[in-house]
């Protein structure tokens, strides 16, 4: 079976640091998937490895069974993978729907020659429209991003990393910084948005985890000590042990 995301041996120096030290991860298509795992355990590494941001020193990086390591970011979004970059991605003094529509010409841009691109554009409004939609901004359309809320700001980010259609998903800590209220419509949000998709969260707060991942992945010093379902992972010893014991048990008891 031809997995979504696959890392085979996985492994990142630093120099003479080995970060990521020999991760196997296959991930189904479909599956939401959140990776979490003590500071400096190699979260953002893992991902940076996985969005052809860094080149790993050895192992594979497979998307939907082709080699993406050694790519460049932009290779490996065309191929069907986007990341989010939080607010980086998104341009502050163009409209929310301006900052939409980009997203969707780049995608469209590459896929077309320039005269199919142009009487695509039609089809891109009719996708900002859809994807306005979507993320629940239909009421900002017209409001330039610099003067969105933050919460609004982090949906719009969503809406321009989904733009160009790629079938996986990374978003990077999507409800840092929100209120508990916020985060509780946001999870809903990124939950109907990555329907159908392939989805990989790194994250902290352990009632975003428990309410958003089919999977959790739990890396501990540049190792991948268990991948499974939630409860799974909540009865893990090896997990209680080395890193979660207490927030595991938290979110547990507060419901989350
Ligand atoms: N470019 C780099 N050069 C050298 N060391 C690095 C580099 N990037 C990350 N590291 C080191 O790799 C280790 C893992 O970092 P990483 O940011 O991947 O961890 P993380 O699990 O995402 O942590 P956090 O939860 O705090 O964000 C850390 O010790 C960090 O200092």
């Amino acid at each position: 079976m031809t997995h979504a995301l696959e890392l085979k041996a996985l492994r990142k120096n630093f120099g003479k640091t080995e970060i990521i030290r020999g991760v196997d991860l296959a991930v189904e298509a479909g599956e939401r998937v959140a990776i979490i795992g003590p500071n400096g355990a190699g979260k953002s590494t893992l991902f940076n490895l996985i969005s052809g941001r860094l080149e790993p020193t050895s192992g594979e990086v497979l998307l939907h069974g082709q080699r993406i390591d050694g790519k460049r970011p932009y290779e490996i979004n065309r191929l069907g993978l986007s990341r989010s970059f939080q607010i980086t991605n998104i341009f502050p003094k163009l409209s929310v729907f301006e900052n939409l529509r980009c997203g969707v010409l780049w995608s469209l841009g590459y896929r077309y020659s320039f005269l199919r691109f142009l009487s695509n554009l039609d089809d891109a409004n009719e996708r900002t429209e859809e994807l306005l939609h979507q993320v629940h901004l239909e009421k900002k359309r017209d409001v330039h991003a610099v003067n969105l809320t933050y919460a609004e700001q982090r949906a719009l980010e969503i809406g321009v990393t989904i733009a160009g259609g790629a079938s996986v998903i990374l978003l990077d800590e999507p409800t840092a910084g929100m209120s508990k209220t916020e985060t509780a419509h946001f999870i809903a949000l990124i939950k109907q948005v990555t329907v159908g998709k392939t989805l990989l969260t790194v994250e902290h707060d352990m009632g975003v985890v428990f309410g958003l991942a089919d999977k959790i992945a739990v890396v501990v010093y540049g190792e991948v000590i268990a991948f499974d379902k939630p409860a799974a992972v909540r009865a893990n010893a090896r997990v209680q042990e080395a890193y979660l014991g207490s927030s595991v048990a938290d979110a547990q008891a507060g419901g989350h």
